[in-house]
């Protein structure tokens, strides 16, 4: 843990939701994305660990606020696996939304809710193979996603952004036969049931919490829908701070935010600030 200086948000509602924050911080809420805000990119999906210092700085802020919780893309459990977010002192009362908040996992209880499968996934996924084959991207990876979703990865291809692009309609195509819905993402096209999303699941989470406030950290264009969240909530009177973890791959968040750290060890050391500023 090093001593960090509190950035100051470059909008004034950005600073407004701070201020809230910091001046009631048992009322308030911080919730963050896992997957490059969290954890760093890396090539692999199965490989991607959260940065060294998040958990110490989460277990740090944890206790001098409302509560914590991460919003996340993966399966909730994946999520506290690769986050190592289970049986840590501070995080007692961490909740992970998994699947876009489809799921949800307590480390109070260690139980995890999840409504049974929609069956057109496995369906999707029966017919994945042969469509890649069809449009010449074979090699881009199928991540499982526990019956729930399954994931295109186009990273590791020789050309990830056109992989990407070539997957796009052909995949919407055959999600939307099966009722279900492409959430896309950095060099990954996902197909997954419709309904849910990270703004609805936010919103939900800081109603039930009774938060005064709300800092959400993001990375990717699923944090979007949070985003817009956050900007009802403050026209509802929530003050609250847009966080991006920047990168070069998804710039529109940025643009959005009130705060850009540098990827997920800006988020750290924002956390780490956090929590400083609040044992003062
Ligand atoms: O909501 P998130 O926690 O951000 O999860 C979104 C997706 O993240 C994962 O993919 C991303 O991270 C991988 C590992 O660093 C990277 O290889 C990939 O290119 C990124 O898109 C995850 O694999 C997906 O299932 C999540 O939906």
């Amino acid at each position: 843990m090093g001593s960090h200086s509190l950035p100051t948000p470059a909008t004034s509602e950005g600073k407004a939701g701070l201020d809230a924050l910091l001046a009631a911080p048992g009322r308030a809420v911080v919730a963050l994305d896992f997957d490059g805000t969290l954890a760093p990119i890396v090539d692999d999906p199965d490989k991607a660990r959260a940065h060294p210092g998040a958990v110490p700085a989460l277990s740090r802020l944890a206790p001098r606020i409302r509560s914590v919780a991460v919003i996340t893309g993966r399966p909730a459990a994946l999520a506290v696996r690769y986050g190592g977010f289970a049986g840590v002192p501070g995080l007692e009362h961490l909740v992970v939304l998994g699947h876009y908040g489809v799921e949800r996992w307590d480390a109070a209880t260690g139980e995890l809710h999840a409504p049974e499968p929609d069956p057109g996934v496995a369906a999707v996924r029966a017919a994945l193979p042969a469509l890649l084959e069809r449009l010449g991207v074979a090699n881009a990876h199928i991540e499982e996603k526990g019956g729930r979703a399954v994931a295109v990865h186009t990273r590791r291809t020789e050309d990830p952004q056109g992989a990407l692009e070539v997957l796009r309609g052909p995949l919407a195509e055959l999600a939307s036969r099966h009722g279900l819905i492409v959430e896309p993402g950095r060099m990954v096209l996902e197909v997954r049931p419709p309904g849910m999303d990270k703004g609805v699941a936010l919103a939900d989470y800081v109603r039930r919490t009774g938060a005064a406030a709300v800092l959400y950290a993001g990375d990717d264009l699923g944090d979007l829908a949070a985003f817009d969240a956050v900007d009802r909530l403050r026209a509802q009177g929530v003050p609250g701070v847009l966080v991006c973890s920047g990168s070069t791959e998804v710039t529109g968040l940025a643009a959005r935010a009130d705060l850009v750290v540098d990827g997920p060890a800006g988020v750290v050391e924002l956390l780490d600030s956090l929590a400083e500023a609040l044992s003062r």
